[in-house]
């Protein structure tokens, strides 16, 4: 598999298959927004249309990164987020990275959404279709964020060898500029434990899939092939 690693502003051409990877910390609260039985992700364009949304759906969850705003339900962090009932509930979801990513890859045909805690997931999918070439949309800083960085080098590494050890991987991210900020208060809206859980590797099964539905970009958690070769979708 060819593996191509980008930042945002690099993205000139639409890719084939895009993995986008923002660990700290938009995909990790996605993932656990569908552990907390969340349907669907709308990833919005801006705080405006994420707002504009809420207003039309008023029983939707409009969700933003930093500090809490009016509007807003909820605020980026997974720590936060895991201790609230999602059953059945479309959450809206606009962050300065990840959320951007997404976006920013809309046209691929298939647009797959990661952090280390869907790694697994997110390498067997790639597996399993057995895509030649995997554009890494590396969100953070322009591209240089480590801990999607590193994210993104071990998913694809994982793609070709099952056997990677994670431990210099989750190393790299632990000690990322987002993971410090986090940890000393640098970045607003955040839990205690975020660092933590964006560090979870594999707790969730699934992987996550963007598709263009109704002019809106909706994340879905994608279920895949196991192990033992069990397939669904
Ligand atoms: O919420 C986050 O962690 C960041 C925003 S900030 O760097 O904390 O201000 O957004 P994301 O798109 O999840 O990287
Ligand atoms: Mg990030």
């Amino acid at each position: 598999m060819d593996a191509q690693f980008l930042g945002i502003p690099e993205l000139t051409e639409t890719p084939s298959v895009a993995v986008v990877v923002d660990v700290m910390r938009a995909f990790t609260v996605a993932a656990w927004a569908f552990a907390q039985g969340a349907e669907k992700i709308v990833l919005a364009e801006s705080l405006d249309d994420a707002l504009a949304l809420k207003a039309a759906h008023p029983d939707w969850t409009a969700l933003k990164d930093g500090p809490p705003a009016p509007g807003f339900d909820m605020v980026n962090s997974p720590g936060m987020l895991r201790s609230v009932d999602l059953g059945g509930r479309t959450v809206v979801q606009k962050t300065t990275a990840g959320t951007v990513g997404a976006l920013a890859v809309k046209e691929a045909s298939l647009v797959l959404c990661a952090g280390f805690v869907v790694a697994e997931a997110t390498a067997r999918l790639l597996r399993t279709r057995a895509s030649d070439s995997v554009t890494f949309v590396v969100t953070g800083e322009d591209g240089r964020a480590d801990e999607d960085l590193a994210c993104a080098q071990y998913i694809a590494r994982r793609v070709t060898e099952a056997a990677t050890d994670p431990t210099e991987f989750l190393r790299r991210a632990a000690e990322s500029r987002a993971a410090t900020e986090l940890t000393e208060g640098v970045r607003q809206g955040a839990h205690p434990d975020d660092v933590a859980l964006c560090l979870g590797l594999d707790r969730f099964p699934f992987a996550m899939r963007a598709e263009p539905q109704n002019s809106l970009m909706i994340l879905r958690p994608y279920a895949v092939p196991s192990l033992t070769g069990d397939a669904q979708t």
